[in-house]
């Protein structure tokens, strides 16, 4: 296992440099077989909520002595959990499967301290192996409700653990994916990279909107609210609407560049239920500038951003 450095930056904040750590700590010490159980059980756990393990054995093709060594040392890593049922993948043995495919890819040299933790993911500033600073998203989907789901009986634990494996991936994918369709057109972080639950993209050095304050950056507000506006106009040609638009996922620097972040619930223009998230995002937008005294119509905002085709008339009529 290739050497990774951790670093502990000024924002870790939320002393997730030492989980992080322990993480890659863990990692290096583990043998490519102890990945293999790892990523059988990450399979089998498709059809079982703890995997037995005589059906480990049986699809990893290894002695059982040699599985029932690996899943003890698997165990001691924290990358699975047991039961008398069997074992599961446990968060950290996602996090860490999705690390180990970066690594190996070569694209992380560094691993920094924690920059944010959203409701449902937490993001990490990494050093990219072509020295450009990243961040890496994991996405905790239902982790939340996962927490919750413990005062609740065991069994609606466990689906909720595998609801949870499930679709934070999809999460995920569905960012990646927006975000390879959006950039660079409109201002979002540059996709880099997913695997499984996880994302690579483009850092942003900036605080996010709710934090600042404009007259004292010296940001024209009122430029910054059309400008806002013109990104969701034109995320919005591309077919998307962001669906969490607020103060909070839009990052904005010293000099007024911001970038909207946070795109892993955007829905699709053709949604039937397209207009009330896009007056959503548009009212939150409206909303969060009125301390800047302006005051602009949410439906006339939705109409400006959505009539495409008086739009397509007015560049013709300015020729
Ligand atoms: N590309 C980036 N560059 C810099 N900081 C980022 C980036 N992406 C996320 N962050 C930081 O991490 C925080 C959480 O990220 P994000 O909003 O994408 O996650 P989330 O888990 O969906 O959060 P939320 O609770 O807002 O839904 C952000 O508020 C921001 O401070
Ligand atoms: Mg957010
Ligand atoms: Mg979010």
């Amino acid at each position: 296992m290739k050497f990774i450095l951790c670093y502990v930056t000024k924002t870790d904040s939320h002393g997730g440099a030492n989980i992080i750590k322990k993480l890659l700590e863990y990692l290096k010490q583990t043998h490519p077989d102890d990945l293999k159980v790892l990523r059988t059980i990450e399979l089998l756990m498709r059809y079982h909520e703890w995997v037995p393990v005589d059906e480990i054995v049986r699809k990893v093709k290894m002695d059982e002595k040699d599985v029932l060594y690996r899943l003890k040392r698997l165990n001691k890593f924290e990358f699975v959990n047991r039961s008398r049922y069997g074992y599961r993948l446990s968060f950290g043995g996602y996090d860490a499967l999705a690390m180990n495919a970066f690594i190996k890819k070569g694209l992380i040299k560094a691993i920094g301290g924690k920059l944010g933790v959203g409701k449902e993911g937490d993001v990490y500033n990494i050093l990219l192996e072509d020295g450009r600073e990243a961040v890496l998203k994991f996405h905790k989907h239902g982790r939340t409700c996962f927490t919750r789901g413990k005062r609740y009986r065991d069994y609606i634990v466990d689906k909720r653990h595998i609801s949870w494996l499930y679709t934070s991936r999809l999460t995920a994918e569905r960012e990646f994916e927006i975000l390879n369709e959006l950039f660079p057109i409109v201002k979002v972080p540059e996709p880099i990279e997913q695997n499984r639950h996880a994302i690579i993209m483009g850092k942003i050095c900036g605080d996010e909107l709710k934090r600042v304050d404009l007259e004292e950056l010296g940001v024209d507000a009122n430029k910054l609210f059309w400008d806002i506006i013109e990104e969701i106009k034109k995320s919005y040609e591309l077919g998307y609407i962001h669906g969490d638009l607020s103060e909070f996922n839009i990052l904005i620097d010293e000099n007024g560049n911001f970038v909207i972040i946070d795109w892993p619930q955007a829905v699709n223009t053709c949604h039937p239920d397209a207009e009330f998230y896009l007056k959503r995002d548009i009212g939150n937008v409206v909303r969060y500038f009125k301390k800047y005294k302006i005051k602009e119509d949410v439906d006339k905002l939705y109409e400006y951003v959505t009539n495409k085709n008086k739009n397509e008339e007015d560049k013709n009529e300015w020729g």
